[in-house]
């Protein structure tokens, strides 16, 4: 049996839809693998009677079959599914790292992650990997086609998760399917900010570089209080505040001694308009660790 603790992540940070993600410290999965003669999965924690046990419905099930590696799959969800923290992701980056290490498969960290995305695929339509990458690989990190570029930044974060919940499938219907040069120009401007930034450990510029005029304001219409709550994060301190995925928690990145006071403010603004909510105090963390 191999046991594996992955992390939640935030995809996006505003500028880098489906590119960008982060590992946070806190909440995670921990998912444990045993081989078996066919897949078997049990879920418990979290939002479980949410999550199909079925192997065809659940992420991990889509990473045991692209492995060929059938196995009874314990999940302990950490990460409430539907959250904009990167649920089903956690879930797939530990099954994925788990199954790796039980059947001795050999691949590298990077060389798990689109088989990871291959969950992902399973309950949003889309094999998108800027969930996964962070979850297996920690850091902040860049996911392409083509493969996978990660920096160790330790960024200070408040990440807000309101007791609603939005499906990423419904999130990404909302997503504009152009964009004026003006938002693209601006967007790249943004990301590259946000990208040098993490490089160099510095909250005000990763904060800068979370602005986004093209995705953001369509799916923002999908959280009540998003603006209020923005407000609220920013006068206490944030030096930038986005949704975190496809929602509905929202990420606000800062310096550390503001952490308390941006959660309060964020959990305040959220019950003015009758929602309640918890924050996380966290920071940009390490990938999924395995335990024999
Ligand atoms: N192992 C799993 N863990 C969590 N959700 C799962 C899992 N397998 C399947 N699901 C389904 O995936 C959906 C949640 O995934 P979704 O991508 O919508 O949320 P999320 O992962 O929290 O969000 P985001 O990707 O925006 O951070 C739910 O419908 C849930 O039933
Ligand atoms: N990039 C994805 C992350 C959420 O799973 C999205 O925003 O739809």
């Amino acid at each position: 049996m191999v046991t594996v603790r992955a992390p939640a992540t935030s995809a996006n940070l505003g500028s880098g839809y489906d590119v960008f993600g982060a590992a946070l410290g806190r909440p995670a999965d921990v998912v444990r693998v045993e081989k078996a003669d066919r897949t078997t999965i049990d879920v418990t924690g979290v939002g479980s009677q949410y999550i199909p046990e079925d192997p065809e419905k659940n992420t991990v099930g889509a990473v045991a079959e692209a492995l060929e590696a059938p196995a009874h799959i314990e999940i302990d969800k950490g990460v409430r599914p539907a959250s904009g923290l990167g649920s089903s992701a956690a879930s797939a980056a530990a099954a994925a790292v788990g199954l790796n290490e039980l059947y001795g498969r050999g691949l590298t960290r990077e060389e798990l992650v689109p088989i990871a995305a291959e969950g992902e695929a399973v309950v949003s339509g889309a094999a998108h990997a800027d969930n996964v990458a962070p979850s297996i690989m920690g850091g902040f990190t860049i996911a392409r086609h083509d493969g996978v570029t990660s920096v160790d930044a330790s960024i200070p974060l408040v990440t807000c998760l309101p007791e609603v919940v939005i499906s990423t499938r419904d999130a990404r219907k909302v997503v504009p399917e152009t964009a004026s040069m003006t938002d693209v120009v601006e967007v790249v401007g943004n990301a590259s900010t946000l990208a040098v930034g993490m490089a160099r450990d510095d909250p005000a510029l990763v904060g800068r570089g979370m602005e986004d005029a093209i995705v953001t304001p369509a799916r923002a219409e999908l959280i009540t209080g998003y603006a209020a709550v923005r407000t609220a994060a920013l006068e206490a301190g944030a030096t930038g505040v986005t949704i975190s995925g496809a929602g509905p928690a929202i990420i606000a990145a800062c310096r550390e001694s503001d952490r308390r006071t941006i959660a309060s403010a964020m959990i305040d603004a959220f019950a003015e308009v009758d929602v309640e909510a918890r924050a996380y105090q966290t920071r940009i963390g390490g990938g999924a660790t395995v335990f024999e």
